[in-house]
């Protein structure tokens, strides 16, 4: 059995430290609760490329465990798996006793630090912030964090904490991530690559220092590198290949099995091997269930100090069950985490100033611009006139005097130069006269019967330019366009806004690590979407004060039923487009995809929820869709409140709230479902 070899292991363990060696003989384990991590047949695959393929491996409690293995063969993904943010396809995991993400299991949690192979911190802290954002998240009290804050700036030769991440060296940065990782004293430290770009000096200082934390034998540390030489240093290293552990062992054992001076020669040897043990195979796969144990168990030591990785496959999986109320807070969402990630946000805004003002004041210059430039009269345009009529007592005259002429700019053309200049678009239409107008005129008001001649003799004659996109409205609306227009476009303002501000939030921050980062610091899903849907809430607080400023008092749009529901139904609108947003941002990965999502509904929508022109005009299949997005009856609700006053009572009015609520309760928990199947 694995255990039963594993075990036989540790007295060999030939540390360069004699007091080490004694302190983890002292810690050795005596039974399989004692390893921090165990992973067994672990398999895991990225679609169809298959990165970790029955996977074994074992981190025994109080020790150093190196992971090494080349640039692509699974040690992050293997990382990720371990602290729960990948689920593996099969196997199991199981660490500090309990699967990851086990309900009541503070893993993710306070029992582990875990620095992500990306930087993951937020560019716009200072390193201060950093560290109380995860002192927060932890529970940990504002002396706790000071006091490890003091000393890990210290330790980690930081600059001042005052200083902004986005302004420190990519060392630096490592640095700081290593530090978040270690803050709340953890049980489990899982660290990839934290001494990448780190100087030789700190790097010795941060393997003495992990060295040290494990002595008591109550810290764990499983840390991958690419200097295979410093992992000499652990206590116990894992030789990592296409997905596969080839070997487990003490370094010098491994070493000493393949009289190799160095790991890395070591490595090597055991490539070499496994490649030949494939090749013989013929058939077996990169990654597959190697045997290992081939240059392991023929190995001529007796105590035979170097793990075969293989096995494991008949150990009895163990069952673990928790109560209903342990799981039952193990969903509740924690306020603690959401009033840190809150803090987050807002200090984020304080930072970007220029940006907090931008959000704050585009909606008013949207709402700003339709109430200014949609719905009102054209002015200016020019038509040509032809008036065959000369005389200045002409009725012909009299007519063109009456025109709104601020609209209409008369230009007194012939006939072929009017059609001219329409045919070349200088000109809206043409307005013509025929010679005898007046007298025409006069006798088809007098005479009962006229003849055809006549008739058309004493007509005005106007031809438009139909293609001018601008006719039409220009001829059939009434200058009440823009009263019908501003409820439906302050809805769809606030919603895109929201849509906009939120897209991209989780987008980034999980490209950047952040969202995993938080996840293993033990905040939810939950808690994510509720933390971020109540700083975004502050935001559009704003942005509705000052809209609603802006229409009733700047441009005097009538309001005459409760602001208080005005608000209210705006504010809602202003929560479909956070949650909408949410859902984009959880089931996208890359921004150009989130914006082309956002970017994409914004005109359909636009359209189609009767916003612009009433939904009554649209074609039947199209109406059901209409009726169903969520601003149509939204707009028709806050029109209803508006100008006629009416209230929830009314059907028109309550049924733009519920459908409202309706799309935000079903948005929210689809965000929250698909970010917590995908990570
Ligand atoms: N999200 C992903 N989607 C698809 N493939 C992925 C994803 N993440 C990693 N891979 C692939 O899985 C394999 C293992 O990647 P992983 O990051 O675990 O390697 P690694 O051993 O940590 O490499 P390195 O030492 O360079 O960080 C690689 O072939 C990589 O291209």
């Amino acid at each position: 059995m694995v255990l039963d070899v594993f075990f036989t292991v540790f007295p060999l363990l030939q540390l360069k430290d004699g007091n080490m060696k004694a302190d983890l003989e002292a810690a050795l384990p005596a039974g399989r609760e004692d390893f921090a991590i165990q992973c067994r047949d672990v398999c895991r695959s990225y679609g169809k490329l298959k990165v970790l393929n029955n996977l074994n491996l074992t981190v025994p409690q109080g020790q150093i465990y190196g992971l090494l293995g080349p640039s692509g063969c699974g040690k992050t993904t293997l990382l990720k798996c371990i602290v729960g943010t990948l689920k593996i396809s099969r196997g199991h995991i199981t660490v500090l006793g309990k699967p990851p993400a086990f309900p009541g299991h503070d893993v993710p949690g306070k029992m582990v630090g875990y620095m992500p192979q990306e930087l993951a911190l937020y560019n716009e802290f200072t390193i201060g912030d950093t560290l109380t954002f995860f002192g927060r998240i932890h529970g940990l009290t504002r002396k706790e964090t000071k006091a490890r804050m003091d000393f890990l700036i210290d330790f980690l030769d930081l600059p001042q904490k005052t200083s902004l991440v986005r302004n420190l060296s990519g060392g630096q940065r490592r640095r700081v991530s290593l530090g978040a990782a270690l803050l709340q004293n953890p049980e489990l430290l899982i660290l990839d690559e934290p001494t990448v770009g780190v100087d030789p000096v700190l790097r010795s200082k941060i393997w003495q220092h992990l060295v040290e934390i494990v002595r008591t034998g109550k810290v764990s540390v499983i840390i991958t590198t690419h200097y295979i030489e410093e992992a000499r240093q652990a206590n116990v290293v894992g030789l990592m290949r296409n997905g596969c552990l080839l070997a487990e062992g003490p370094p010098d054992a491994v070493m000493k099995q393949h009289s190799a001076t160095t790991l890395e020669h070591a490595f090597l040897q055991l490539c070499e091997t496994s490649d030949q043990n494939g090749s013989k195979r013929g058939s077996s796969p990169p990654g597959g269930p190697l045997e290992n144990s081939q240059s392991f168990e023929s190995g001529k030591d007796e105590s035979r100090p170097i793990l075969a990785v293989g096995a494991g496959a008949a150990e009895e999986v163990p069952k673990y069950s928790a109560d209903w109320k342990v799981r039952a807070r193990h969903f509740l969402p924690k306020w603690r985490n959401i009033a840190a990630l809150m803090i987050k946000t807002m200090v984020r805004m304080k930072r970007l100033p220029g940006s907090l003002c931008f959000q704050f004041l585009l909606p008013v210059i949207q709402v700003s611009l339709i109430c200014l430039c949609v719905g009102g009269d054209p002015k200016g345009i020019q038509v040509a006139v032809v008036n065959n009529e000369t005389s200045p007592t002409a009725y012909s005259q009299s007519l063109l005097s009456f025109l709104d002429n601020t609209s209409v700019q008369q230009v007194h053309l012939s006939h072929e130069e009017a059609f001219d200049g329409i045919y070349n678009a200088e000109y809206w239409g043409v307005i013509g006269f025929g010679k005898n107008f007046t007298s025409y005129l006069t006798k088809r008001m007098i005479q009962r019967q006229v003849s055809r001649e006549v008739v058309d003799g004493g007509s005005v004659h106007v031809w438009l330019d139909f293609t001018s996109k601008m006719q039409k409205p220009f001829l059939y609306l009434n200058t009440d366009f823009t009263t019908f227009v501003t409820p439906g476009a302050v809805l769809s303002i606030t919603f895109y806004l929201a849509v906009g501000l939120t897209a991209l939030s989780f987008v980034l921050e999980r490209k950047e690590g952040l969202l995993d980062r938080c996840w293993v610091a033990g905040v939810s899903s939950l808690e994510t979407m509720l933390a971020h849907l109540f700083s975004q809430l502050f935001v559009i607080s704003v942005q509705i004060i000052l809209l609603l400023l802006f229409i009733l008092l700047v441009f005097k749009m009538p309001n005459e039923g409760s602001l208080v529901l005005v608000i209210i139904l705006i504010v809602l609108q202003g929560v479909t487009g956070i949650s909408f947003g949410l859902v984009i941002s959880s089931a996208i990965d890359d921004e150009q995809s989130a914006n082309q999502a956002a970017l994409g509904i914004f005109y359909p929508n636009l359209i189609i929820s009767g916003i612009i022109w009433p939904v009554e005009c649209i074609p039947y299949p199209l109406r059901y869709l209409s009726l169903a997005l969520p601003q149509t009856y939204a707009s028709e609700a806050l029109r209803c409140i508006m100008y006629r006053g009416w209230g929830l009572s009314r059907m028109m009015v309550w049924r733009g709230f519920a459908v409202t609520l309706g799309w935000n309760t079903f948005f929210l928990i689809l965000a929250t479902v698909i970010l917590k199947l995908r990570t």
